[in-house]
């Protein structure tokens, strides 16, 4: 099996990630995609705004209609810090013989070689990158301190198509507590989640 994994804070899941986790499994022929909220992302200064259980229900809502899309609790039951290497032994263990991806944006590409063993994590998963609006367009040289010319060339060349989706979490937690209209950015379960729960309310 083809095993997409897909980490990020989702606070909350938008469209931008579900279009990624589609683009990423149509190009690269996935299998399964696991969605996989971080308890505290490393590079992140503060937590996540809303609490485990909200983005779980937000991650459950947006992905329910997919049945090749599971949402995975292992980085919540992990707790602390969510490093992407610890997360792939874990899913190796559980999953041997699966082949395994994890999907990211341009903007982490950039600092994947500052992650916590970049090495071990490519050598446990091939990444899936696609470009992000308002990114620069990603740049696999970044890779070089962590991988050989030959590796970087390889993954250039299945860097993954999306369109371009101007959208991130930040935008739209701030526009809520703004007061503005954030529906076409959202999978309408999880708007209305949003306003039943009245999250975001706050500014960031
Ligand atoms: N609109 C988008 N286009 C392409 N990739 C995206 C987009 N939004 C998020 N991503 C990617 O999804 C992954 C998880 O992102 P995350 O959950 O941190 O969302 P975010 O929108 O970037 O949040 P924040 O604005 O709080 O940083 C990252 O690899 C990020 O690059
Ligand atoms: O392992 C690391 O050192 C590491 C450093 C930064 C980010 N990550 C992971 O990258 C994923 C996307 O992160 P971000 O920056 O978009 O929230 C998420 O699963 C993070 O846990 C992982």
């Amino acid at each position: 099996m083809r095993l997409g994994l897909f980490g990020g804070s989702f606070d909350p899941v938008h469209l931008g990630h579900l279009q990624l986790a589609e683009c990423c499994q149509q190009q690269a022929a996935l299998d399964e995609v696991w969605f996989m909220p971080a308890a505290t992302q490393p590079f992140k200064k503060s937590g996540p705004h809303a609490t485990d259980e909200h983005r779980l229900a937000m991650l459950e809502l947006a992905t329910q209609a997919e049945p090749t899309w599971q949402v995975s609790r292992i980085e919540l039951d992990r707790g602390g810090v969510s490093y992407t290497a610890d997360t792939l032994r874990c899913v190796h263990q559980l999953r041997p013989d699966d082949e395994l991806f994890f999907m990211l944006g341009a903007d982490s590409l950039r600092d994947f070689p500052t992650w916590r063993e970049p090495q071990e994590i490519l050598r446990l998963a091939t990444p899936l990158v696609v470009a992000r609006a308002g990114e620069p367009a990603p740049d696999f040289r970044a890779l070089l301190p962590v991988a050989s010319e030959q590796r970087v060339a390889e993954l250039q060349a299945s860097m993954v198509d999306m369109p371009a989706m101007h959208m991130a979490s930040s935008t739209i937690r701030e526009r809520i507590a703004s007061g503005d209209d954030v529906q076409s950015m959202l999978p309408a379960e999880v708007w209305q989640y949003i306003e039943q729960q009245q999250l975001y309310l706050l500014p960031n």
